[in-house]
């Protein structure tokens, strides 16, 4: 069988990230990709799960399936970010295993890092230090992903890796200003307030903590350069290698947008880690790299953003 004729499985497939690599198989030609919503498999069912790898009997399976969300959202609901993600990832895991799924990705995040370990974040830092947190149930969540790849990899020899990517961001973003990361919450900010006679935008921290932003199409690409090739370690870092402070982002998406009034510092809201900076020799010395420039994909993004605005998702949490 043609590697583009296997059955690969797309948990999350209408997200941000499952949606970017949906699309991004499609384009090269895949022919037989399967996603399922939320509501037509529930991911937390070890038993809905376990079912539909009987009937669907999938040769690859992507892990895109997650509770996602920024900062407030991860430091304010710690429960679900812990729970919801070993439930999710424990019951596709353990599926994929039993039944000899060829090749299993699985997507973290770079907050599994400890929050000062050494700049840029090499994979070897992983379980070096304390966590950040505003965010350590769903990094200990995602660490034991990680080490669930890893073990199955050790034990049995299987072809499961784990990519890190950093913070992301691009279409079918979450615009929902409680529970979205930074980059996507400035785009409604600076658009709304643009609407607005130009009204004062109020951003959340100091603006002094750094981070690198990775397009989803980007990572996308990561994810197919994964999938095609045999990979010799479990974990890799994905991101651009560079980073700016958030109040540079604001500034970028302020003048991108069009934007011309005050911006407001909210001091009460949390900076979390400092700086997060992948290192990532490791997937670029294996063949992949980043391509799309900051200022190429937050335009492209407001766009979208545009185009899309009555119909964007509201993600709530309880
Ligand atoms: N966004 C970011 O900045 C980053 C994301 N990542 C990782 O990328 C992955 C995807 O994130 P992203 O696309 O942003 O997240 P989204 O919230 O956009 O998408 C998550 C997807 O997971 C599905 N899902 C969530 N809970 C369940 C459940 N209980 N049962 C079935 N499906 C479920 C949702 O399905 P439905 O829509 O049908 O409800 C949704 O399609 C995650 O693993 C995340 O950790 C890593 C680094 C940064
Ligand atoms: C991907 C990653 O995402 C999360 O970590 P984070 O990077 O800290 O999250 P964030 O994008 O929400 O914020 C980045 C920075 O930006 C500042 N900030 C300013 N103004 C707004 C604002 O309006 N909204 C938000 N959300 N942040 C704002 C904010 O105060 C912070 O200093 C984790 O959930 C973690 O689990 C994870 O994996």
């Amino acid at each position: 069988m043609s590697a583009k004729d296997k059955k690969i499985y797309i948990a999350g497939h209408r997200g941000m990230v499952g949606s970017a690599i949906f699309r991004a198989l499609e384009k090269l030609g895949y022919s037989n990709l399967i996603g399922k919503s939320s509501i037509e498999l529930e991911l937390k069912s070890q038993k809905d799960v376990e079912q539909f790898f009987q009937v669907e009997k999938p040769d690859i399976v992507i892990d895109a399936a997650a509770r996602v969300g920024g900062i407030l959202a991860n430091n304010n609901y710690p429960y679900p970010f812990l729970m919801e993600n070993l439930q999710i990832q424990n019951n596709l895991i353990d599926a994929a295993h039993k039944h000899n799924i060829e090749k299993f990705i699985f997507l973290g995040s770079s907050c599994i890092y400890p929050k000062l370990a050494e700049q840029p974040l090499k994979e070897e830092s992983l379980l070096t230090g304390p966590l950040e947190p505003t965010n350590e149930w769903y990094a200990i969540a995602k660490i034991a992903g990680v080490k669930a790849c890893e073990a199955i990899r050790k034990q049995f020899g299987k072809d499961f890796v784990s990519l890190m990517p950093t913070n992301l961001y691009g279409p079918n973003d979450n615009f929902d200003l409680n529970t979205s990361h930074v980059l996507p919450a400035m785009i409604r900010k600076f658009h709304d307030a643009k609407m607005n006679d130009h009204a004062p935008v109020t951003l959340w921290g100091s603006g002094t903590p750094m981070r690198e932003f990775l397009h989803v199409d980007d990572l996308a690409q990561a994810v197919v350069f994964v999938l095609e090739n045999r990979m010799e370690n479990h974990l890799y870092n994905v991101g651009t290698g560079t980073d700016l402070t958030i109040k540079e982002l604001a500034e970028l998406i302020q003048h991108t947008v069009g934007h011309n009034g005050n911006i407001i510092w909210d001091s009460s809201k949390p900076d979390g880690t400092p700086r997060k900076l992948m290192d990532v020799t490791k997937l670029r010395e294996a063949g992949w790299e980043a391509k799309i420039s900051l200022e190429s994909g937050i335009l492209e993004t407001y766009q979208w953003f545009v185009k899309n605005i009555s119909k964007l998702k509201e993600i709530k949490i309880s």
